[in-house]
């Protein structure tokens, strides 16, 4: 029998500007690694996580990891033990979706050592739980993406209805972060709770006309549909040179920019990868003029998701 099991899981991009809470993209290459090992003790243990500089928790009821591993083993009555390690790829509160994708590469190697019981879709509901902890608020926009790959809408949360969508090709996303640290939780509470009937009518439209888009594989409409007047005009106040940004990459080709997930990072899509490139040249001199250090990753669609390493 397979005494430890490791999975990789990627990072994220949620929201996607018109789709709060109900839309994601997965990334490729960059996201978290985790080890779980079978032990005959009772009980889960964080054994070692590298990667964070020292600043994440090993209290099981604290890390993502050991929270998602326990919801999934409370279904099972496992009465075993499991140790954990987190290997970090993903900076922290960087709106890549860092402690959902800790938590998706937990549940995929923790899932796989005891011979695959749920279908990786089953998992999303664990995974939510330990948003629950990161945040404050059981979101599934970063790791129903981060364990399945693609774009993954999620209709409803009560009960909960995920549905993958398709990825149009030739998709590409730039994704800047600039050298700040966001809070999900600080990032949520500055949202309003209240939005006008207006505003809905026109987020409604957008969100209809983003999923048309990729079905449709339109990139016109996808690009006309890159809008949020939702959550972005609060927290684009938090990212210094967010309009900036989004002026000086008018006239290169791209499809559209928003927020990645609560931020700081900015996401681009582009229709390719030439475009991609410049535009992701453009924004780090934005960045840099102001005076912020900032990282950019060019990437396709990841439509993989979370999968085992080793
Ligand atoms: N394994 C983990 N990886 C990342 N963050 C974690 C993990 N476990 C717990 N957390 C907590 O979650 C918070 C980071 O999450 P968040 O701000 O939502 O970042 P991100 O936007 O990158 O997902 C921090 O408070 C951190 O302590
Ligand atoms: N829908 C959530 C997404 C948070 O993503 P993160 O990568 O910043 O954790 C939100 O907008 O709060």
């Amino acid at each position: 029998m397979v005494k430890s099991v490791t999975a990789f899981a990627p990072a994220t991009v949620a929201n996607v500007s018109c789709g709060f809470d109900i839309l994601g993209f997965a990334i490729d290459e960059l996201g978290d690694k985790v080890t779980v090992s079978l032990t005959d003790t009772p009980g889960l243990k964080m054994v070692r996580i590298e990667g964070d500089g020292g600043r994440l928790p090993y209290e099981v009821d604290k890390n993502t990891c050991s929270v998602a591993i326990q919801a999934m083993l409370d279904k099972l009555f496992f009465d075993k033990g499991m140790e954990i390690s987190l290997y970090k790829g993903l900076p922290l509160g960087s709106g890549m979706g860092s402690s959902a994708a800790s938590a998706a590469a937990a549940l995929v190697a923790a899932n796989a050592l005891l011979g695959n019981p749920f279908e990786k879709k089953d998992l999303i509901p664990f995974a939510i739980e330990s948003e629950r902890i990161a945040c404050g608020a059981a979101h599934a926009d970063n790791v129903a993406p981060s364990l399945l790959g693609g774009f993954v809408l999620i209709r409803d949360y009560t009960p909960l209805d995920v549905v993958k969508l398709p990825v149009p090709k030739g998709l590409f996303c730039t994704l800047l972060h600039p050298h700040l640290e966001l809070n999900t939780a600080d990032s949520r509470s500055v949202l309003r709770k209240q939005i006008s009937l207006k505003d809905a009518t026109i987020q409604s439209g957008n969100i209809a006309g983003l999923i048309a888009g990729l079905f449709q594989g339109d990139l016109a409409l996808i690009s006309r549909s890159l809008k949020d007047v939702i959550a972005e005009p609060s927290r684009a106040l938090l990212i210094p040179g967010f309009y900036e940004l989004r002026e000086a990459i008018k006239a290169a080709g791209a499809l559209g920019s928003g927020i990645s997930g609560s931020g700081p990072t900015v996401f681009i899509l582009s229709p390719g990868k030439e475009i991609a490139q410049k535009v992701g040249q453009i924004s780090k001199q934005v960045f840099e003029k102001i005076g912020l250090g900032v990282d950019v990753y060019i990437s396709e669609v990841n439509d993989k998701g979370a999968y085992v390493v080793e």
